[in-house]
């Protein structure tokens, strides 16, 4: 018979993403009583349905490409056949355990932690319910529950059997055509792979440029390498009614153009649910959009939010990261709070999209004096090499003399990246970066270029 010990804990952590698992598991290992609690798998999205299959699918993709390069650079390789089982087979069987998180509960389990599979909602200060079982958390409650994919009210939308990032990465087979709502990070990258493997794409983007959250110039060169690949993309417009007649899908854009596809991909945002998890029990407003936290991640005394619906970055680097301010915090430790300044995030396209801090846009609304500089990579000795095309953009702060935000777009754009989230971060002075030495001739001399052209 459960007593009431085993009902109560120090820790209650409900959603186990990345963050909530590594809450919950570092917590456990310090020697408190930890429950963990997920109605799905621990883990979360990103090694299920997100980052690690996407990139899995991305890997593949771009082997296709680099072999189909090899005209112009290196001879002929004869027809590249893709083959799309290989990717679904490595996504059930490296990645994902076919959907099966034992490996992760074991691991979650082994550091002392209880884990209860199930909903959990905040019922009052301290207290959680988990399908009808009340627990008590006597030092907090963490909530790391994450999102799920947005639909938007388009018409007839609801009504149709569209796919999420859910239905694409298990999909053992791929269609013979796909439109793709939405052109941010989830749509630019899987309308590429897809492309790659032969299916006719179509994406349309409501703003008006696909990656509207990064500079125009990246939109600009992404969209030029998207339609190399073949995919089709509707900017500045959105879906107005779709249909579905059973085996092919209608949707029909503002401007009355009418897109047919055996498949329609949902790619418009993510939406986090807080008063789902009933974060309106302890004060957050009950049509918040996200868990508002402070620098130590707290929402309110004893509870604490990590993750997606924080608001603060939708990626599993800012959920981790979120996770070692909580875990400090909870167990009093120093440490310095977070901060978003430096916050680095890469699209996975080829050209690759990196992206630290404040775009230009940005940094013009929120500083007095901005300086831009920019270089195009195949203005670079390696990109001209690698005939690469993409860009190094830099933002900076002309009273302050630091570099407040950049772009590293090109071939291993996201590792360059890290030369400039190190220097937004550090806030290493202009002068400094200048003046130092960058090896020849690699993607990242770029940088020495671009803040040559700083105006
Ligand atoms: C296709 C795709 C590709 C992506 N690629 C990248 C990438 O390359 N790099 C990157 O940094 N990010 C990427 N992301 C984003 C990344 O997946 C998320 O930011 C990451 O998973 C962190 O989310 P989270 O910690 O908020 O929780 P999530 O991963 O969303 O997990 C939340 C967990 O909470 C559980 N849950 C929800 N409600 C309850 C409840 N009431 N009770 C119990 N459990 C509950 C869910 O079952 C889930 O397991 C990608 C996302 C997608 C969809
Ligand atoms: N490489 C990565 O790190 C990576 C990859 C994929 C996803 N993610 C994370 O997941 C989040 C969600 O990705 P996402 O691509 O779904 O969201 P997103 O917010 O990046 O992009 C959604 C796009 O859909 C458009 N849109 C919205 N409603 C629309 C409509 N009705 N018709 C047409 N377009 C519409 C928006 O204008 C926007 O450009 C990202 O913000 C990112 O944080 C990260």
């Amino acid at each position: 018979m459960a007593t009431d010990s085993d009902h109560t804990f120090d820790v209650i952590v409900i959603g186990l993403g990345p963050g909530g698992e590594h809450v919950a598991g570092s917590l456990a290992e310090r020697g408190l009583r930890v429950l963990g609690v997920d109605r799905g798998l621990v883990g979360g999205e990103c090694p299920y349905w997100g980052c690690i299959p996407s990139k899995m699918m991305i890997r593949a993709a771009d082997a296709l490409a680099e072999a189909r390069r090899v005209d112009g650079l290196a001879g002929t390789v004869g027809e590249v056949t893709p083959d799309w089982s290989v990717v679904a087979r490595r996504i059930r069987e490296e990645a994902t355990d076919n959907w099966d998180d034992k490996v992760a509960v074991d691991r979650l389990v082994g550091t002392g932690a209880t884990f209860v599979r199930g909903s959990g909602r905040i019922s009052g200060p301290g207290r959680v319910d988990v399908d009808g079982t009340a627990y008590t958390a006597t030092k907090g409650i963490v909530v790391n529950t994450g999102t799920t994919a947005a639909i938007p009210p388009v018409e007839g939308l609801r009504d149709t059997p569209y796919w999420t990032n859910h239905e694409i990465v298990e999909a053992t087979e791929l269609p013979a055509s796909i439109v793709v709502l939405g052109g941010g990070a989830i749509g630019c990258e899987l309308s590429q792979v897809m492309a790659r493997f032969g299916v006719a794409v179509t994406i349309v983007e409501a703003a008006d440029r696909i990656l509207s959250l990064e500079e125009p110039e990246a939109s600009e060169k992404l969209r030029a390498a998207l339609e190399a690949d073949g995919v089709t993309v509707h900017q500045g417009v959105g879906a107005e009614k779709v249909t579905h007649d059973g085996s092919t899908f209608t949707v029909t854009l503002a401007d009355g153009t009418s897109l047919t596809a055996e498949k329609l991909l949902v790619a418009a945002g993510r939406r986090a649910d807080p008063a789902a998890v009933g974060l309106d029990a302890v004060g957050v407003a009950k049509d918040s959009r996200t868990a508002p936290v402070d620098d130590r991640c707290r929402v309110t005394d004893g509870v604490w939010a990590v993750g997606d619906i924080t608001g603060k970055g939708a990626f599993t680097h800012v959920s981790m990261y979120q996770a070692g301010v909580v875990i400090r915090d909870v167990l009093g430790d120093d440490g310095p709070p977070a901060e978003y300044a430096a916050l680095p995030r890469v699209t996975f396209t080829d050209p690759e999209v990196g992206a630290v801090g404040m775009t230009e846009a940005q940094a013009r609304e929120k500083l007095a004096h901005v300086q831009v500089g920019l270089t195009p990579l195949g203005e670079t000795t390696r990109g001209w090499i690698a005939k690469s095309d993409g860009l190094i953009k830099v933002v900076v702060d002309a009273d302050r003399g630091v570099v407040v935000g950049a772009t590293t777009m090109g071939p291993a754009g996201g590792e360059v990246l890290g030369a400039l989230a190190v220097a937004v971060h550090g806030e290493v002075p202009v002068d400094r970066l200048r003046s130092m030495i960058y090896a020849y001739p690699t993607l990242h001399r770029g940088i020495e270029d671009a803040l040559g052209r700083l105006a």
